[in-house]
Parts: C-alpha cells; sequence; structure tokens
C-alpha cells in the first residue's frame, strides 16, 4: 500500500479549499484535512499593539491536534477514513494500491513538523488587489474588523511568506487567478507523476 501527503498552501483567499475540494472528488481515497478547522477559540487568540486579533500565526492554531489527525491517517488510511464514515473503494477483491491525503492551509508550509511529510508542496499565489477583494466578501467567525486586511493580514502574509521562502525551496507555485479547471489539471498532472515514481 502507497501513501502520499500532498500540501496545498497558499495565501488567504487563495483557492486552497476549493482546489482541495475539487482535488477530492477525482482522486478514490483520498482525504482532505484543512488547518481552518483548527483555530483555537477567539478567547485564546491575543491582541496586537494596534487592537487586532492575532489568528495569522501558528500560535493561533492548535498544531498539535492537527498533527496527531495527520498522524492517525499515517498509521491507517483505511481506518482513519471508515472511522469518519466514508467507504474505501477497491478494484474487484484487492485492497486499494494508493492512499491520498490533501493537507490544505495558510500555514502548513511553515510548521516544520509538518512541512517535512508532504510528498508535493503546491502554493497558490494570488495578487494583493484580488486577495484583498476575495477576502472582503468572505465572512469569517469572529468576521475581519475594518482596517484588518491592511493593517493585520496583509503584512502577516509578508511576513510568513519570507520565513517560508527561508526555509522551504521544494515548492511548485501556482497563479490562482487561473481557471479552476487549470489549476486542478496542473496539479493532477505532477500527482501522477509522484504515484508513478512511487509504485516503481
Ligand atoms: N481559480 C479561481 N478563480 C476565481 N475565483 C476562485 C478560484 N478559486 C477560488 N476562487 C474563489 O475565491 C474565494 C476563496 O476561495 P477558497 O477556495 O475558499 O480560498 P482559500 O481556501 O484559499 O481561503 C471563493 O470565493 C472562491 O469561489
Ligand atoms: N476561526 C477561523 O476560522 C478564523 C477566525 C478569524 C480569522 N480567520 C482567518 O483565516 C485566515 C486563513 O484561512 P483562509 O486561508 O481560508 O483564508 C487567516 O488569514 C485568518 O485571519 C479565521
Amino acid at each position: 500500500m502507497r501513501k502520499i501527503i500532498i500540501g496545498i498552501g497558499g495565501m488567504t483567499n487563495g483557492g486552497k479549499t476549493t482546489l482541495s475540494t475539487n482535488l477530492l472528488e477525482v482522486l478514490p481515497n483520498s482525504f482532505v484535512i484543512s488547518q481552518d478547522i483548527f483555530f483555537k477559540d477567539d478567547s485564546m487568540v491575543p491582541v496586537d499593539s494596534n487592537g487586532f486579533k492575532e489568528y495569522d500565526t501558528l500560535d493561533a492554531l492548535h498544531m498539535d491536534r492537527m498533527m496527531s489527525d495527520i498522524e492517525s491517517w499515517q498509521k491507517d488510511p483505511e481506518s482513519f477514513m471508515s472511522s469518519r464514515g466514508l467507504r474505501v473503494t477497491s478494484t474487484g477483491s484487492q485492497k486499494p494500491s494508493v492512499f491520498a491525503l490533501i493537507v490544505e492551509g495558510f500555514l502548513i508550509f511553515n510548521h516544520g513538523p509538518l512541512n517535512v511529510l508532504f510528498d508535493k508542496r503546491f502554493f497558490l499565489e494570488i495578487p494583493y488587489s484580488t486577495c484583498k477583494e476575495r477576502r472582503s466578501s468572505r465572512t469569517y467567525v469572529p468576521p475581519d474588523p475594518p482596517g484588518y486586511f491592511d493593517g493585520y493580514v496583509w503584512p502577516m502574509y509578508l511576513k510568513n511568506r519570507k520565513e517560508m521562502d527561508d526555509a522551504v525551496n521544494d515548492i511548485v507555485f501556482l497563479d490562482g487567478t487561473q481557471k479552476q479547471e487549470e489549476l486542478h489539471s496542473r496539479v493532477l498532472a505532477d500527482m501522477h507523476e509522484i504515484l508513478i515514481v512511487l509504485q516503481s
């Protein structure tokens, strides 16, 4: 049995969730773990000197819990999926030969212990203006206060991005303004190559 872990990182609103959901639909025996669901409760997130809640750091996330979910998948992908109500697809009487885990999130490559687990890393980039516009039509819990994007989110993106660029070099950058279908085919083609290597 082969296991493959793909990282779909990217800027806020870069299209990570959309791309991951599209991949999940076509990849048999795949599962998506999203970093977003590991945000700490608002009461645990501190406020910076400008009064903005510091959500865009690893400290705002339960990374220990995220890692523990990923470890469970690694130990036994089949039971991991069935315990979440998902059926494993096999060909005839044969057990599935490949399980794929897609891990998506805005800080997945900034967490060293997670970063080392990826077989392939993708990062969705979009221009500042697209990012600001997409973000303004999204409602988070809690919602972004006025000035949050320019006063906190964008400066933190630049900081986190620099840290990632300094520490990780094996990333395929994707233009998040491309059509969903193009991004989807590009990633599938790259994954196909890895699967061939893994199976040889
Ligand atoms: N390739 C794309 N082209 C145009 N809009 C997109 C594309 N991918 C995602 N979007 C839109 O951008 C917004 C953020 O997408 P989402 O997948 O939730 O981003 P992320 O998970 O990176 O925050 C959504 O409104 C989504 O419909
Ligand atoms: N609990 C939450 O899900 C929550 C709360 C506040 C802000 N956020 C924002 O989520 C962003 C990361 O998620 P996306 O990459 O999906 O946009 C961060 O920029 C952060 O500011 C999320």
